[in-house]
């Protein structure tokens, strides 16, 4: 696992009009090996930004990113998994979920061992030989999250993984990530534009504020886990989501113009 620390990152994107937009202003954070961080905060405030910073697919104009592996040594390795599940359309789960070891050579039946594992922890070993397209939006997600993980990464990217399910199957994957997480522990920075889905899931909640995107607020959750849907119903759990939207619209009410440099 890994521990990741964000030093005083800002970012500045310029566009095609060549005009310049301060996405992130001087974001610093440490997120705990093992721990589950969740970004959360109003169209626009830059939560993708700084996970693609984190996970060195976008450069920070200034600061700097670092995650240390517990596993010492070498390079840390990074899972990613999106909105869209990016799986390819012809290769079946299994040979979608041991592309990350094809790639890095590992042999075959090392490679057959590993997907077996994962898709059994995804709970979808019944489902290897299907498609993309044989499989239901959830499923496809699982095989995503699979993928993800087959390599043992130091820590685990999520971009609003569930941002395109619909609200039961999206409640059942909450259900599932967190077992999934439970019984193979990493290190998860995760976005979303839920607050249910936040406080469901995360140990923290970083909520980040605009023009242009900073640290906000920073929320222990303190419910017990495995987390529940009846916990879901509890008096505390709503109060904690109903203190956040208020926080958002708070963030949402200062004027949102993006600060041009
Ligand atoms: N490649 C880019 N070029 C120029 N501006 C960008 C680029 N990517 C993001 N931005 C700008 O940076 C700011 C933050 O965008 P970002 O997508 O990180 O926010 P977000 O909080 O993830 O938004 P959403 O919740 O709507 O997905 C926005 O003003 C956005 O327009």
């Amino acid at each position: 696992m890994g521990a990741i620390t964000v030093d005083a990152v800002s970012k500045v994107f310029t566009s095609r009009t060549e005009k310049q937009v301060m996405a992130l202003r001087e974001i610093s954070l440490e997120v705990k090996e093992g721990e589950f961080v969740v970004l959360l905060g109003p169209s626009g405030c830059g939560k993708t930004t700084l996970l693609r910073i984190m996970g060195q697919l976008e450069a920070a104009t200034v600061g700097t990113v670092t995650i240390k592996s517990s596993k010492g040594g070498g390079d840390s390795t990074i899972g990613f998994v999106f909105q869209e599940p990016t799986l390819m359309p012809w290769r079946t789960s299994e040979d979608n979920v041991g592309l990350p070891l094809e790639l890095t050579g590992v042999h075959k039946k090392d490679r057959l061992r590993r997907v077996g594992e994962m898709l059994e922890l995804v709970q979808l070993a019944h489902a290897r030989r299907k498609t993309p397209a044989q499989l239901s939006g959830g499923m496809r997600q699982r095989v995503s999250i699979a993928r993800a993980l087959v390599h043992d990464p130091d820590v685990l990217l999520m971009d609003e993984p569930f941002g395109a399910l619909d609200a039961q199957t999206r409640d059942m994957m909450n259900i599932e990530l967190q077992r999934i997480w439970m019984q193979n522990p990493k290190t998860v920075v995760f976005v979303t534009h839920s607050v249910a889905e936040a406080v469901f899931l995360g140990d923290r909640i970083v909520m980040l504020g605009i023009n242009p995107g900073h640290v906000h607020s920073i929320t222990e959750v303190n419910l017990p886990r495995p987390r529940t849907m009846e916990m879901a119903e509890s008096q505390e759990f709503r109060e904690l989501v109903a203190e956040l939207r208020e926080q958002i619209g708070d963030v949402q009410r200062s004027d949102y113009i993006p600060i041009s440099v």
